[in-house]
């Protein structure tokens, strides 16, 4: 299980391959993980919005953690596994919590429950039912997919809440870590990929970040300086990774690192559920361009 003081470094949420025919390709997925897997990176995340969450089914998710874990083990690490547990009906959000749980989960990600756009006071009682499951959960604030922006006084209150051991903070600035410091002692993990530098400044304890994929030991040097206190130097560090960061997220993630990870034969194909559909050869050149250069 993970723990309030482990949610910190760099975790990795993972895509999820397809065939061309839309099936889940077990076989790249488990080469993938034991390429990735051979960076010391703090952990993982299965079905999150990088693993396409919406479009993948639970059966398979559980197909999908059933063969990390094996990889895990076979590499003989220990490497905790978020499962991405949240939709917008509390009930089944539950659910998949304790499913999650019982599999062997480290923890849940559960995103702010969306498109209903319920109040401050429903969203906070919808994290307290998850966390009443006992399977410790990271809550994910993200108002661009969500519909909604959770007031700082209900997030200080979800992060009060036993079982709640951290935010995923994607809120696409840095206005909620900073509020949330001196109110709350939780771990907030920043999940605006551009914004990774400036929120350890501000007190974020690491990432959860797509763009980590790639140059994954550029990443962790990042949260090794800011770690140690050397804001600037990670920010200098920070600043050579923007562009990537920027290719990566110009067209909706996860189609540009499913493109990377195809490219570098992680991947068979860079296939995506519909509605999300491959990234534009506009977008290929330009990353083609960026990966080729040193
Ligand atoms: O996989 C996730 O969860 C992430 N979500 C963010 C998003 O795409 O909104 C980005 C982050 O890098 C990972």
């Amino acid at each position: 299980m993970l723990h309030v003081e482990n949610l910190k470094g760099i975790f990795v949420p993972v895509a999820t391959p397809f065939t061309q025919d839309g099936e889940i390709d077990l076989a790249s997925f488990i080469h993938y993980l034991e390429e990735l897997l051979r960076h010391p990176i703090q952990g993982i995340v299965l079905n999150g919005t990088t693993g396409e969450a919406p479009t993948v089914e639970w059966a398979e998710v559980e197909t999908l953690f059933h063969a990390a874990r094996t990889v895990i083990r076979r590499l003989g690490i220990c490497m905790p596994i978020i499962v991405g547990t949240g939709t917008n009906d509390t009930r089944t959000t539950i659910r998949r919590t304790e499913a999650a749980g019982k599999w062997g989960a480290d923890a849940v990600l559960a995103v702010t429950p969306y498109y209903s756009r319920p109040s401050a006071d429903g969203v906070y009682r919808h994290f307290k039912a998850v966390a009443h499951t006992g399977v410790p959960l990271v809550a994910y604030e993200v108002p661009e997919r969500t519909g909604i922006r959770v007031p700082v006084d209900t997030m200080v209150r979800i992060l009060e809440l036993d079982g709640v051991i951290g935010l995923k903070d994607a809120s696409g600035g840095f206005e909620l870590v900073n509020a949330l410091a001196g109110r709350s002692a939780k771990p907030i993990l920043a999940g605006s990929d551009d914004l990774f530098a400036a929120m350890l400044r501000y007190g974020a304890s690491g990432g959860l970040l797509a763009s980590a994929h790639v140059r994954t030991e550029a990443f962790l040097e990042v949260y090794r300086l800011a770690e140690e206190g050397r804001y600037d130097e990670a920010e200098a560090a920070f600043s050579k990774l923007l562009p990537l960061i920027r290719l990566l997220f110009r067209e909706t993630n996860p189609a540009p690192i499913k493109w990377v990870l195809a490219q570098a034969g992680l991947f068979a194909s860079d296939a995506l559920r519909l509605p999300l559909t491959p990234i534009t050869q506009e977008l290929q050149k330009e990353l083609s361009a960026f990966l080729a250069s040193p």
